[in-house]
């Protein structure tokens, strides 16, 4: 792929983008097997990719020049900023929104936060599309409350020019370089969620909870994942770490008994609301620590899902697991390395299956799914 930004040294995000995809794919596949060497593999299915461009759902643009000029993208380590609207990775509907954005940011007087000398409001903007509807969500990362008003007060002329912007909230973060986001979430519109559709499949996407960032492969990997369960003899299966519930929405049935475990609660509530859209009411999403939750249960399923984030699942989980032994696992990582190794922990299974899914194109990620067996 081609990215003007990469060849002018501007952004170096993605390491592997000289490379051909199939190019790409092959390394990838090598890394997999590499990790995976002292495992027996019964099937390797061939992996699956999708566009190699234009596949992003969401941009996190830090804010940073002028008020007057305000540039959208990143900064690069020794502090410059980098305007990154133009990054083929984000669909076209995003440099249409970027362009209405900037002289937004003047009319409303948000002045973009510099690090350097910690002063000023708007620290991020972070846009999500919908491929349901071309529906966006759009969230204003502030420094303070401080401005507030003065952006309620500019919205509609925001909201005239760019008609297919739904949810809007603005996200309070007072630390000085620390973590993207902060706890406090105002909304700025009556709608609260954007429906997406993976599969005809309804999902939710709400501020402050993970949704897929590739809709297309992240829809290959709920499908893979519904057709491997479907193929097995479960009635009750868990989903941890599931988010918006994709997985587990995927695979629930009106005869199955599906719980879904995560710990952010905005998450549970997508996920409540599109069990509620499904009609499924044998369906319990709760928000809480997946360890904490499955080391009390006694009702054990016949299938753990588990998807959790880079650092894995843990040991106190896998030991859990070893010692109630569901007759299946079905391992979605974004994280091979901990994935080989908290398999590694798992005693009495056989690796049945496992699919590569090029969710990361051009960098050197990529995320896997695997179904083990109780021997
Ligand atoms: C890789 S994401 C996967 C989400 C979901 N399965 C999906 O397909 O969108 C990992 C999720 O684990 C959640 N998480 C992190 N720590 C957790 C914990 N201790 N217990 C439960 N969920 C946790 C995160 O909030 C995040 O939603
Ligand atoms: S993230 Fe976007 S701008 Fe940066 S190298 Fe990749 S394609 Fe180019």
């Amino acid at each position: 792929m081609h990215c003007a930004l990469y060849d002018a040294g501007r952004c170096r995000s993605c390491q592997w983008i000289e490379q051909p995809v199939s190019d790409q794919l092959t390394a990838k596949m090598n890394d997999l097997h590499k990790l995976l060497a002292g495992i027996a593999v019964k099937e390797w299915r061939a992996p699956v990719s999708g566009p190699e461009q234009a596949f992003r759902n969401k941009a996190k643009m830090v804010v940073s020049g002028s008020v007057e000029k305000p540039l959208l993208g990143m900064l690069h380590r020794n502090g410059n900023p980098e305007d990154l609207t133009d990054c083929p990775l984000y669909p076209a509907s995003f440099q249409a929104a970027f362009a209405v954005l900037k002289p937004f940011i003047a009319r409303a007087g948000l002045t973009p936060y510099n690090v350097a000398r910690k002063r000023g409001e708007l620290k991020y903007l972070l846009l999500t599309e919908s491929q349901l509807d071309g529906g966006l969500m759009l969230r204003f990362v502030l420094r303070s409350e401080s401005k507030l008003e003065q952006l309620r007060t500019a919205l509609p002329w925001l909201q005239q020019r760019l008609a297919q912007l739904k949810v809007i909230s603005a996200n309070i973060q007072p630390v000085h370089m620390a973590i993207m986001e902060g706890e406090q979430e105002i909304p700025l519109t009556e709608q609260r969620a954007l429906e997406e559709q993976f599969n005809g499949v309804p999902l939710y996407i709400r501020p402050q909870s993970f949704f897929q960032t590739n809709p297309a492969v992240a829809a290959s990997l709920y499908a893979a994942a519904r057709d491997w369960v479907r193929g097995l003899p479960v009635k009750h299966m868990w989903d941890l770490f599931c988010g918006v519930g994709g997985f587990g929405l995927h695979c629930a049935t009106a005869d199955m008994k599906l719980t879904g475990i995560e710990i952010a609660p905005e998450a549970i509530a997508s996920a409540r609301q599109s069990a509620e859209k499904l009609g499924l009411t044998d369906i319990h999403f709760q928000a809480l620590d997946s360890t904490q939750f499955a080391t009390v249960q006694q009702d054990i399923p016949d299938l753990v899902l588990v998807n959790p984030p880079r650092r894995g699942i843990g040991q106190a989980l896998c030991y859990y697991l070893n010692g109630v032994a569901p007759k299946y696992i079905i391992y979605s990582s974004c994280n091979a390395q901990s994935m080989a190794r908290d398999i590694s922990s798992l005693s009495g299974y056989r690796v049945e299956r496992v699919q590569l899914f090029d969710m990361f194109p051009h960098t050197a990620h990529y995320e896997v799914l695997t179904l083990l067996v109780r021997e």
